[in-house]
């Protein structure tokens, strides 16, 4: 198992950032190796992202020592999606198959938890993110057609997506955690614009279903002072809540969101008026 640490970063600070600063504080390039469960803690709201690749057998998720807790959901909730071949979340030895587009919350208080790949030549490719909890609630799947959808943007925008909400207030409780999908449709390439900060909440994106050579432009900073990361195929990004977060792709593609902080309003937002953008 192998964690790196985000420090917080002020915006005093990110707007004095070469291009290598900004990516070393703000992409996560490596979550994905096979046979490995790897994971970037950010001191922003503690949020955990990781990535598991089951091979031939379960891959067990452990909490680092360093936490000093019996296991990993002693104090955390998370949420995981699996965008690779089939495979399962074992929790305190029942297994949950976890199909592409479904997603699982796992609550504080479980002990154990394993990943699974049916097949280890099309592995099962787990992308988990985790918050503080400081409550129990009860296990779920949500699928794909549970979940909360919006159809947002238009084709002369260029911003025409579908936006899942799983875990959502309306869809599965959790104690901060909120997490979702968004599809950009064929033809249109920006998702999140207009955009918007909420210094309440943090965020992190996970771009996918994107072909090796395209990539995605995520434009991030205080909103008169923008700066942007390339961004490849299963990266992410980490969105403190002074930043914007909203990106071009040279294609379409998919990206999984997350939110944690004071409040579970998914229509939080201050959002940016084009003029005041820099
Ligand atoms: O606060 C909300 C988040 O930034 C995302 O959910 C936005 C998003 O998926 C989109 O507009 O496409
Ligand atoms: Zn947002």
């Amino acid at each position: 198992m192998n964690m790196s640490i985000r420090q917080a970063v002020s915006p005093a600070e990110a707007r004095t950032f070469d291009t290598d600063a900004l990516r070393r504080n703000f992409l996560v390039t490596d979550l994905f190796g096979f046979g490995e469960i790897r994971m970037t803690h950010s001191h922003v709201d503690r949020t955990i992202l990781g990535g598991a690749v089951p091979g031939g057998s379960p891959l067990e998720l452990h909490a680092p020592e360093k936490f000093m807790v019996a296991s990993f959901l002693t104090r955390r909730e998370m949420g995981v999606f699996n965008i690779g071949g089939k495979g399962a979340v074992i929790l305190d030895g029942t297994e949950h198959p976890l199909p592409a587009g479904d997603c699982l919350y796992v609550p504080m208080g479980v002990e154990t938890v394993a990943f699974k790949s049916e097949d280890a030549a099309s592995p099962a490719r787990f992308y988990f993110v985790s918050t503080p909890a400081h409550a129990h609630h009860e296990i779920r799947i949500i699928a794909r057609d549970e979940a909360n959808r919006v159809e947002i943007g238009e084709d002369d925008g260029a911003n025409r997506r579908t936006l899942r909400q799983y875990i959502h207030p309306d869809i599965c409780s959790s104690c901060q955690l909120l997490m979702g999908m968004t599809m950009i449709a064929t033809g249109s390439v920006w998702n999140t614009m207009p955009c918007h900060t909420h210094d309440r909440r943090s965020e992190a994106y996970l771009y996918f279903d994107m072909a090796p050579e395209t990539r995605v432009f995520h434009f991030m900073g205080e909103p008169q002072e923008t700066r942007h990361l390339v961004v490849a195929n299963e990266q992410a990004i980490l969105s403190p809540g002074w930043s914007i977060h909203c990106g071009a792709g040279t294609s379409n593609y998919g990206f999984i969101w997350s939110m944690a902080g004071d409040n579970q309003e998914f229509t939080d937002m201050d959002m940016v008026a084009m003029e005041d953008l820099r």
